[in-house]
C-alpha cells in the first residue's frame, strides 16, 4: 500500500531530517529532480534540451527557491532560462544567486507575458505546501498566458495541499515533482497534478504513518478472492443481494450479476425481482425474502429497493442477520430519514455505506464540502460504518480512521446503474471475508478498472462495466508485480 501524509506531517518530518542535513543540501536534492523532469519534458515537447527555454514562476518561500536551483542546474544543460520573481523581496536568496551565476536571468513586469507566452517549458514554483486558498491575482493574471507544458514544483499552485480542492485560479500540471512523500492533493487532485514523479530526498525514516492510503495492484491481486483446492461453492461465501422492486428490476440484475462475475462462490438473491434476477443469471439462486433465503456471508441492500415501508424492511431484514451488509443507494436514503432502521444492526458487525455526493448529504446533513477526506472520515465515525463516498476519486473510510483514496481512471463510471455494480462488488468481497475496508477500497478498484476496460475509449453502459469485471480482474492478476 502507498502511504500519502498530509502537509503538518510532512512539515514535521522536514524539520526532523533538516536538523541532521547540511543548509540547503535538501533543496538542491530536489531541485535537482526537478531539473531532470524540466530536461526531460523539453525533450519530449520541444525535441531537445539546449536550445530550448523555461520560464520560472518564483513565489516567496522555498518552493520558489527550488524552482530557481532547479533553473541553474537547466543552464547547465544549455536551456535558456528567465524568472519571473513574484514577490522580488522574498525570493529564495541563495537559489536566486545561483540562477544568476548561471547566466538566468530576471525579468521584468512588463517583459513576463510575453516571456512565459513564448517559452518551452514553465515551472511553477509559485507556491508550495505552505499554500493557502487559490491563486492572487497577480500569480493568476501571468498564469493565464501559459501556452506551454508545466512543470509542477511539489504541487499546482492554488491547489490545496491536504484536500486537492480548487477554489479560485490555480495551475494545472503535466507533470508534478515532489519531494520525499506524495501528499494528499496528489491522489485526491490527480488531474491538476498530471503525472507525478515521487524524488527521495531521504524523507522516508523520518514520516510515521501514513494520513492517507492508495492501493497498489499488488494489494488487490492479493485481497481478490480466488478457489483453492479444498473450496468449494460455500467455502468461498455466499452473497447475498436484496435488491430490486417492480419499478426498478435493472438494479436487481446488475447488482447481483455483479457479485457473480466478482467471485466464484454462490449468490442468492432476495425480492421481488427474483424471476428477471434468475432469467438473466441462472446461476443465481433466487428468493422473494431475506427470511427465505438461506445462509449468505454478507447482504448487499438498497438498490431498487424503494424508500418506503417495503425498502425498510428490506433493509432492517439484512441488518438483522448479523453478517456484514453493504447499504447502498435506496438504503442509504431510508438510513439518512429514519435512522431508527440501524437499531436492527449488531454495532459489531460490519457495516459499508456507499453513498454518492447527493446521498453523503442526505445521510449526514450536509455535502462532503472540499474536504471531501475529513468529511467521508467523520461520516464513517458518525455511523460506526465504513464509508465510500464515490466521486471521481473514491474515498474509503474506517471508523478506525483509516482512510484509502481510489485513484480515477476516467469518468466512464459516471452512468446509471453503475453503482449497483459497485454494491455488488462490495459484497461480494464482504461474503469472501475481507476486512471491510480494504473490501470496499479493492472492489473500487476493479469497478473502475471494469470500467476503462469496459469502456475501451468510448462511453459504457453499466452493463458493460459489469461485462468487464472478469478482465478487470485478470489485469489486475496479470500486472502484480
Ligand atoms: N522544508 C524542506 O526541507 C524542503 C522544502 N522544500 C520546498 O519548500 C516548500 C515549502 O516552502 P515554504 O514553507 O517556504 O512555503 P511555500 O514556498 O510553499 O510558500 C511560501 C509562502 O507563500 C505564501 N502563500 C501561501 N499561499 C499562497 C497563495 N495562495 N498564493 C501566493 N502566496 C501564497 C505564504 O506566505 C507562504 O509562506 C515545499 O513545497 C518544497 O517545494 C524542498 O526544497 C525540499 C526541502
Ligand atoms: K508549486
Amino acid at each position: 500500500m502507498r502511504g500519502i501524509w498530509t502537509t503538518d506531517h510532512i512539515r514535521q518530518a522536514e524539520e526532523r531530517l533538516l536538523a541532521g542535513t547540511l543548509e540547503g543540501a535538501l533543496m538542491r536534492r530536489a531541485a535537482h529532480g526537478v531539473a531532470i523532469q524540466a530536461a526531460a519534458m523539453l525533450d519530449e515537447h520541444a525535441g531537445a534540451v539546449a536550445g530550448r527555454s523555461a520560464v520560472l514562476l518564483v513565489g516567496a518561500g522555498n518552493n520558489g527557491g527550488d524552482a530557481l536551483w532547479a533553473g541553474a542546474f537547466l543552464r547547465k544543460r544549455g536551456v535558456g532560462v528567465a524568472a519571473v520573481l513574484l514577490a522580488p523581496e522574498k525570493a529564495h536568496t541563495q537559489g536566486l544567486a545561483a540562477l544568476k551565476r548561471s547566466g538566468g536571468r530576471v525579468l521584468s513586469v512588463e517583459e513576463s507575458p510575453q516571456w512565459i507566452a513564448s517559452a518551452d517549458l514553465v515551472v511553477d514554483g509559485i507556491v508550495g505546501i505552505a499554500a493557502r486558498g487559490p491563486l492572487r491575482p497577480d500569480a493568476a493574471a501571468l498564469v493565464d498566458h501559459i501556452a506551454a507544458p508545466v512543470l509542477a514544483v511539489d504541487l499546482p499552485s492554488g491547489v490545496e495541499p491536504d484536500t486537492g480542492a480548487v477554489e479560485g485560479p490555480a495551475v494545472s500540471a503535466n507533470r508534478t515533482v515532489t519531494f520525499g512523500a506524495r501528499k494528499p492533493v496528489h491522489v485526491l487532485n490527480p488531474e491538476r497534478c498530471g503525472d507525478v514523479v515521487l524524488v527521495d530526498i531521504g524523507l522516508s525514516g523520518e514520516l510515521g504513518e501514513p494520513d492517507l492510503f492508495q492501493l497498489d495492484v499488488a494489494d488487490v491481486a492479493a485481497a481478490w478472492p480466488m478457489p483453492g483446492p479444498s473450496d468449494d461453492k460455500y467455502t468461498q461465501g455466499v452473497t447475498g443481494v436484496a435488491a430490486g422492486s417492480a419499478t426498478y428490476p435493472g438494479a436487481a440484475v446488475l447488482a447481483s450479476g455483479s457479485a457473480v462475475h466478482a467471485t466464484s462462490g454462490m449468490v442468492r438473491y432476495a425480492g421481488t425481482s427474483a424471476d428477471v434476477v434468475r432469467w438473466h443469471w441462472p446461476e443465481i439462486v433466487a428468493t422473494g425474502s431475506i427470511t427465505d433465503a438461506g445462509k449468505v456471508q454478507a447482504w448487499v441492500a438498497g438498490p431498487g429497493i424503494g424508500t418506503g415501508r417495503e425498502g425498510k424492511d428490506v433493509l432492517a431484514a439484512a441488518l438483522g442477520k448479523g453478517v456484514p451488509v453493504c447499504a447502498d443507494a435506496d438504503a442509504i436514503t431510508i438510513i439518512a430519514h429514519q435512522p431508527d432502521v440501524l437499531d436492527a444492526r449488531d454495532p459489531g458487525t460490519p457495516l459499508v455505506l456507499t453513498p454518492h455526493d447527493g446521498e453523503f448529504a442526505r445521510l449526514t446533513g450536509s455535502p462532503p464540502g472540499p474536504d471531501r477526506v475529513g468529511a467521508v472520515r467523520a461520516a464513517a465515525d458518525r455511523f460506526n460504518a465504513v464509508v465510500l463516498l464515490k466521486g471521481h476519486c473514491t474515498i474509503v473510510a474506517d471508523p478506525d480512521g483509516r482512510v484509502l483514496v481510489n485513484a480515477a481512471r476516467g469518468s466512464w463510471l459516471a452512468t446509471a446503474g453503475s453503482g449497483d455494480v459497485l454494491s455488488g462488488l462490495v459484497g461480494a468481497l464482504l461474503a469472501a471475508g475481507l476486512d471491510p475496508w480494504l473490501a470496499a477500497g479493492v472492489a473500487a478498484d476493479v469497478h473502475a478498472r471494469a470500467g476503462q476496460l469496459g469502456a475501451d475509449g468510448v462511453p459504457v453502459s453499466a452493463a458493460g462495466v459489469l461485462a468487464a469485471i472478469p478482465d478487470a480482474v485478470r489485469q489486475v492478476r496479470a500486472l502484480k508485480p
